[in-house]
């Protein structure tokens, strides 16, 4: 019999759960998005705006999620995506994430803000397909170097440069509780910063507002431009995906510039208010993209449904954030497993029920957007 932390039926109802076990502070970081949480709305309500039509008479006595990325097969086209401290939600946080995600045989994104350092969250998850690390770039370039190039050596497969956050965007819980990291916790990777001890300062601190967003204007490099990506070619071997791409023209100017995989994001809404939906934005830069390069979405996805729509729209995976941390908050690796057990099994059975035996099957003709005409419109 599953605990009660593990009885549910879908992600969709782990929110409420964690917010009952979670202090005000960690829940208020995790769960908001910036500003009027416009963009953080319609992430999961322009799923809703999309509706699928199933192909039949199809044999679908075997369904084959898996799907190849980076030259790696993995269990089914998901993603843990980058989230920043996660020893706020458990005590194992990333190493719990870590070892769920490769236990269910897909990637995880760690993030440079981790809470548990990266070759020991890259370790845990030695059993999984394949780790990315993603990039915040500070202004000691020096230090930037170090930390890929210890990712790098630490067995991480990709690099995932994070530019949609020149500075943090404007988060009101994290202002009205004074979002902190606490005592406890360190930013584990951070450590060699020089001036990390005045930063770890800054994000315990007793200043008003969010200490998070107060030590990232501090230290994030807010002045890159596309000559960025050439530099990054230069310290390291490993692919280099761009996440928080919103625009057609900023993903033919990322590939332009070297990149080898776009991430569709707006940051789970946590940063420009008012950016469009992860996933209307999808099909443009699809097209722009042009199979040159994987094109990954993140925000809203909490359906095996919402994978189709995804995939049938021109991702080839998509990533999954706030709901990996309820799962981590209500049960630990056990927690997270079953967050993504759930999903895998919904994306399989509906799969089936597309008349879809694998993921190449999925087409756009099966996704009906709200720019679309019905079919039978046109006879
Ligand atoms: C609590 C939290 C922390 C995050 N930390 C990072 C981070 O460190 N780096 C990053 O690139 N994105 C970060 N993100 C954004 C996620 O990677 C992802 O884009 C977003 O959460 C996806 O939307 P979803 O939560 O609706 O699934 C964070 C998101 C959340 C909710
Ligand atoms: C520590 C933060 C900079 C991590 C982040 O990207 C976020 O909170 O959205």
């Amino acid at each position: 019999m599953p605990s009660n932390e593990l009885a549910f039926q879908n992600v969709g109802e782990l929110r409420p759960r964690a917010e009952k076990i979670l202090p005000k502070q960690a829940f208020g970081y995790y769960v908001s998005g910036s500003e009027s949480e416009s963009t953080l709305r319609d992430n999961e309500e322009s799923f809703k705006r999309y509706r699928l039509v199933p192909r039949l008479m199809v044999d679908v006595s075997k369904v084959d999620t898996t799907v190849k990325l980076l030259g790696k097969e993995i269990a089914f086209p998901l993603l843990v995506a980058p989230m920043a401290m996660q020893r706020m939600a458990h005590p194992d946080g990333e190493l719990a994430t870590s070892r769920a995600a490769a236990a269910e045989g897909i990637p995880m994104v760690q993030s440079t803000m981790g809470t548990v350092e990266l070759a020991e969250v890259r370790e845990a998850g030695a059993a999984g397909p394949l780790m990315m690390f993603q990039l915040y770039v500070f202004k000691e370039r020096d230090f930037v170097k170090q930390l890929i190039q210890h990712a790098e050596r630490s067995g991480y497969d990709a690099i995932v440069v994070t530019v949609d956050a020149p500075f943090l965007g404007k988060r009101e819980a994290d202002e009205r509780y004074g979002f902190k990291l606490p005592e406890h916790l360190r930013l584990e990777n951070l450590t060699g910063l020089a001036e990390a001890a005045r930063m770890e300062r800054k994000v315990h601190s007793e200043e008003k507002g969010s200490g998070i967003a107060l030590h990232f204007a501090d230290h994030i490099d807010s002045s890159l431009t596309w000559d960025f990506l050439p530099w990054l070619h230069t310290v390291t071997s490993l692919p280099i995906f761009l996440k928080g791409v919103l625009s057609p023209e900023d993903a033919h100017m990322g590939v332009q510039a070297g990149a080898d995989g776009i991430i569709v994001s707006n940051h789970g809404g946590r940063q420009l208010d008012f950016a469009p939906a992860a996933l209307d934005a999808l099909p443009g830069i699809a097209a722009a993209v042009g199979k040159r390069v994987p094109v990954l979405m993140d925000g809203g996805v909490r359906r095996g449904t919402d994978i189709i729509k995804a995939l049938a729209m021109g991702a080839d995976a998509v990533l999954i954030g706030r709901p990996i941390l309820w799962g981590l908050a209500l049960a630990g690796e056990e927690g997270v497993r079953k967050v993504l057990e759930t999903i895998r099994k919904e994306l399989r059975l509906s799969m089936a029920l597309m008349g879809c035996p694998s993921i190449r099957h999925l087409h756009r003709s099966m996704v009906i957007a709200p720019w679309d005409q019905y079919p039978n419109a046109r006879l």
